[in-house]
């Protein structure tokens, strides 16, 4: 869908976002943008399950989700963070509301891999007519990672991962995970483009990791002929305007022409 620019709000920013960078939101909607939000919450849902003393572990960058842990990112993605952002965007004068993966199955996903990551879903289908009934009635989605599989089995979705799938089914023209760093950094220095090819290396060189892998790994999968390329920008200090001048990486992939 044109103008569709899908932002990624990760758990490590959401607190600290400013009323600006909402009333830019506002801005591209008025200028005719058509904004997605996808948000995560990792740092919520940590703080949660310290305070219940339920363990947890990473596994390849994904919570390995438990039903205990379920129970929890379902509690904190779907109630607190999600609401915490909709009463900003509705009051920066945005209308939003939240969805959780489950809602109308916005979300569909099947099992990764139970033995090893418990209940952490892979995206399988986005309800993209709901999505775009929202959008034609200038109402942004605010959507919380958590997905529903053909059996009612419910998965916790890693939030870029399905920022990625989100972008993908609404072809969308942008993509921008706003985090909490000013971009992919080498060595203490902002890289502001960057490839296919040099992100492979800086991951097997570990210049990439934990929590940036999901986002390139996103990025380079939903990287097509509509979405030419995507951003990933700091959260405290980016301008998100209607120029789309950002400031950050951008992350591109070399394309074969189509004839
Ligand atoms: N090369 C890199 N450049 C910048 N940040 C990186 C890099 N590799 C790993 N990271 C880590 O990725 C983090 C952002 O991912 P994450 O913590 O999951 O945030 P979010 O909640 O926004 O998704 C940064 O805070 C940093 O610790
Ligand atoms: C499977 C998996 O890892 N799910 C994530 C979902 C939240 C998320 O992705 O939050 P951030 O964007 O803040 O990292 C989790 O449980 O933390």
């Amino acid at each position: 869908m044109q103008d569709v620019i899908v932002l990624k709000c990760g758990g490590s920013i959401i607190n600290v976002l400013s009323t600006e960078f909402f009333a830019n939101i506002l801005t591209l909607q008025q200028a005719g943008y058509k904004p997605v939000i996808v948000h995560g919450g990792g740092p919520a849902i940590k703080e949660m399950l310290d305070t219940l003393k339920i363990e947890t572990e990473f596994i390849d960058g994904l919570r390995k989700t438990t039903e205990p842990v379920m129970d929890v990112a379902e509690m904190v993605l779907n109630g607190s963070v999600n609401n915490e952002l909709l009463r900003k965007f509705n009051q920066a004068g945005i209308q939003a509301i939240g969805l959780s993966g489950s809602d109308a199955m916005t979300l569909t996903a099947v099992s990764k891999n139970i033995e090893r990551y418990g209940l952490v879903g892979e995206i399988t289908d986005v309800n993209v007519p709901l999505l775009h009934h929202l959008i034609a009635a200038s109402i942004v989605p605010v959507i919380a990672p958590i997905a529903l599989g053909e059996n009612g089995t419910r998965y916790n979705v890693n939030a870029d991962t399905v920022a990625g799938a989100v972008a993908e089914a609404l072809s969308a023209e942008q993509l921008i995970f706003v985090t909490d760093v000013p971009g992919i950094l080498k060595e203490g220095k902002l890289l502001e483009e960057i490839s296919e090819q040099e992100i492979k290396h800086l991951i097997e060189t570990g210049t990439i990791y934990g929590g940036m892998i999901p986002k390139v790994k996103a990025a380079l999968k939903s990287l097509n002929e509509q979405l030419r390329e995507v951003m990933i920008v700091d959260g405290k200090h980016s301008v998100i305007k209607a120029d789309m001048k950002l400031k950050g990486t951008v992350i591109t992939k070399s394309m074969e022409v189509v004839k």
